[in-house]
């Protein structure tokens, strides 16, 4: 979980619940922090390998989108990607209608979500492998994903592996001060995950999706890159709506979103035919 004075961000994994968290949280935010109203919501995720194995209401998109429907009024729901393979869903606020509250600070975040990923990386991240998370960051090169990053991480027993990370805001950072990244590593063979998440803001993130591919060598992934107007990345998701390839991963499905202040690319690479 990630807090910063105006947004909460949390990523869940399992058969966590998230949505459960909306009412109390956002009363705790009314209660605590004085603040009256939500201005934008990003609720996403990708398609689930086995959806009958999660909770209420989290077994379909569907139920989900009534239970944040119940919350805002303008919300609106999008699947990208192809409904039967690999898709990502997302729900947000304020899609192209209507007046925009509040300020439009500079914003932009990349993530990407890797599936059938190689066993000799994965292995790294289990306790046979590895006697600590720091072992782990080192010898996968996690550390050298993102320059300037202090890293908060854990090797779970006897296997798995989560780190969050903020860049430094001291000694001349590399990065602007406050950026994220979080990456969190199941290296199950039958069900092999890692997701990569930051808001670092770069004008192209084609060379870091590169390092980060190249460092958990996935068989396929999905890029969804967001940025919006104010942004150094404003032009990003137009850029990786033109890539057809990253190294020996070939794109086979791309599609590109222009919402009330954010623009939004998707797209899905594999190493195979998919
Ligand atoms: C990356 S972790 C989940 C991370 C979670 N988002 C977090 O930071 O708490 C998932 C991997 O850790 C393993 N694991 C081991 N013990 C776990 C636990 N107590 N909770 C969640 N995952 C665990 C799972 O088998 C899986 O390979």
């Amino acid at each position: 979980m990630f807090v910063s004075q105006r947004r909460f961000i949390l990523k869940t994994c399992g058969t966590t619940t998230p949505l459960q968290c909306l009412e109390p949280l956002l009363l705790l935010v009314t209660k605590y922090a004085g603040f009256d109203a939500v201005e934008d919501v990003y609720y996403s995720r990708k398609n689930y390998k086995r959806p009958e194995l999660q909770q209420s209401p989290h077994c379909n998109f569907e139920q989900e989108v009534a239970v944040l429907d119940s919350f805002f009024k303008d919300g609106a729901a999008y699947c990208l990607g192809s409904v039967n393979r690999d898709c990502w869903y997302l729900y947000t606020l304020h899609p192209l209608r209507g007046p925009r509250r509040g300020t439009t600070e500079p914003d932009q975040t990349l993530e990407i979500m890797m599936t059938d990923l190689d066993p000799e990386i994965m292995s790294i991240f289990t306790r046979e492998e590895c006697s600590s998370a720091a072992e782990a960051t080192l010898r996968s090169g996690i550390d050298k994903l993102l320059p300037d990053m202090i890293i908060d991480d854990y090797l779970f027993e006897p296997c798995g592996y989560s780190m969050n990370g903020i860049s430094k805001t001291e000694e001349g950072p590399k990065l602007a001060s406050g950026c994220y990244m979080t990456i969190h590593i199941t290296p199950e063979p039958e069900f092999s995950y890692v997701s990569f998440e930051s808001n670092v803001p770069l004008e192209s993130y084609k060379e870091v999706i590169m390092r980060v591919v190249k460092t958990f060598r996935p068989g396929k992934f999905v890029l969804a890159v967001f940025a919006n107007k104010t942004s150094v990345a404003a032009k990003a998701p137009r850029e990786l709506e033109k890539e057809a390839s990253f190294g020996d991963w070939l794109r086979h499905d791309v599609h590109y979103c222009r919402f009330k202040s954010y623009d939004l690319t998707y797209a899905l690479y594999s190493k195979f035919p998919s």
